[in-house]
């Protein structure tokens, strides 16, 4: 980003801006994005754009901020502490997304993460369908990577569910997506079927690459999707570039899951300081 007032010296440490929703439970939104920011050894700072009551068994309620609050929470955080990444999750009304792309262009934010968010696990929607179109309007042509899971996928696109879901199909979604103007595309594959979850990453060199790790057999998955744009992020902001910072989230994502906690009586959260065990990153997964 542009940073006059650090004039041309580097940050002591990479910086990571979360643009989301708080997540009571703590398993997902924001506070999923501050857990993984700390674990990849970023600083993270945040932007709260809705408050959830929310715990294991789902979403009770949702109060979206206004959206001159989330502006103002922009310009306090990338006027004086500036940002070397982004990333957006639940962005709940279409002023919200646009005050955040106006603020990403001012401030020159290039490497941007946008996980387009939509309902929760649970079902409940988080966005509404307007901000979900201005979302994809007016903030995937400012991002360098876009996450979508299969559902978001086909939302964007216009397209149904049953014709994404073969590897074939979901590299063939993928491409489509980059015509809608971010630079790269990972289309996650959690939502599919088979014992492996594949990743698909395809970006401006042309190129397509897969990431690939067992399924783990568990319900404790909540907030991955926040989590793994969360990680994808930190290392952008690291200098990595989108496929490296797609290979590490893939690991950060998957060891988080294999130590996830079963609390509470739903869909337990990640325990994302599994990162810092030995051996744990082994789970690294095929690319
Ligand atoms: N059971 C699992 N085992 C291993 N990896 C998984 C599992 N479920 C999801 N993943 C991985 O977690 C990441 C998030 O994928 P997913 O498709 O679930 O996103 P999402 O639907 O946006 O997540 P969320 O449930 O937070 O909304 C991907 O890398 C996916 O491959
Ligand atoms: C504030 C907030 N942001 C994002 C999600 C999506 O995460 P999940 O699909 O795991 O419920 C969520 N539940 N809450």
């Amino acid at each position: 980003m542009k940073d006059p007032h650090r004039q041309g010296r580097p940050s002591p440490v990479p910086r990571v801006l979360a643009i989301a929703g708080s997540d009571s439970g703590g398993g997902a939104g924001l506070q999923a994005d501050l857990k993984t920011f700390q674990e990849l050894e970023t600083y993270g700072t945040c932007v709260v754009t809705a408050l959830t009551a929310q715990n294991s068994l789902g979403v009770q309620r949702v109060s979206a901020v206004p959206a001159t609050l989330v502006a103002d929470q922009l310009e306090s955080v990338l006027a004086d502490i500036g940002t070397d990444a982004a990333k957006t999750g639940m962005l709940p009304t279409a002023d919200i997304v646009a005050a955040v792309a106006s603020a990403i262009r001012r401030h020159g934010v290039d490497r941007l993460v946008v996980d387009p968010v939509r309902t929760a696990t649970a079902g409940t929607a988080l966005v509404n369908d307007e901000a979900f179109g201005a979302l994809r309007d007016i903030l995937l042509p400012l991002a360098a990577l876009v996450t979508p899971n299969v559902p978001e996928a086909c939302a964007l696109l216009g397209v149904r569910e049953d014709e994404v879901r073969t590897l074939d199909e979901r590299e063939s979604a993928a491409r489509a997506l980059l015509g809608l103007g971010p630079r790269a595309v990972l289309l996650k594959g959690g939502h599919a079927a088979g014992d492996e979850c594949v990743d698909v990453l395809v970006g401006a060199d042309g190129g397509t690459r897969f990431f690939a790790a067992p399924r783990l057999p568990t319900r404790h998955t909540h907030g991955t999707g926040c989590t793994l744009a969360a990680a994808a992020a930190a290392c952008l902001a690291r200098g990595h570039s989108a496929a490296e910072a797609c290979g590490t989230a893939k690991a950060f994502v998957a060891a988080a899951i294999a130590r996830a906690v079963p609390l509470g009586r739903g869909a337990g959260p990640l325990w994302h300081a599994a990162w810092r065990e030995p051996g744990i990153r082994g789970s690294a997964p095929r690319t």
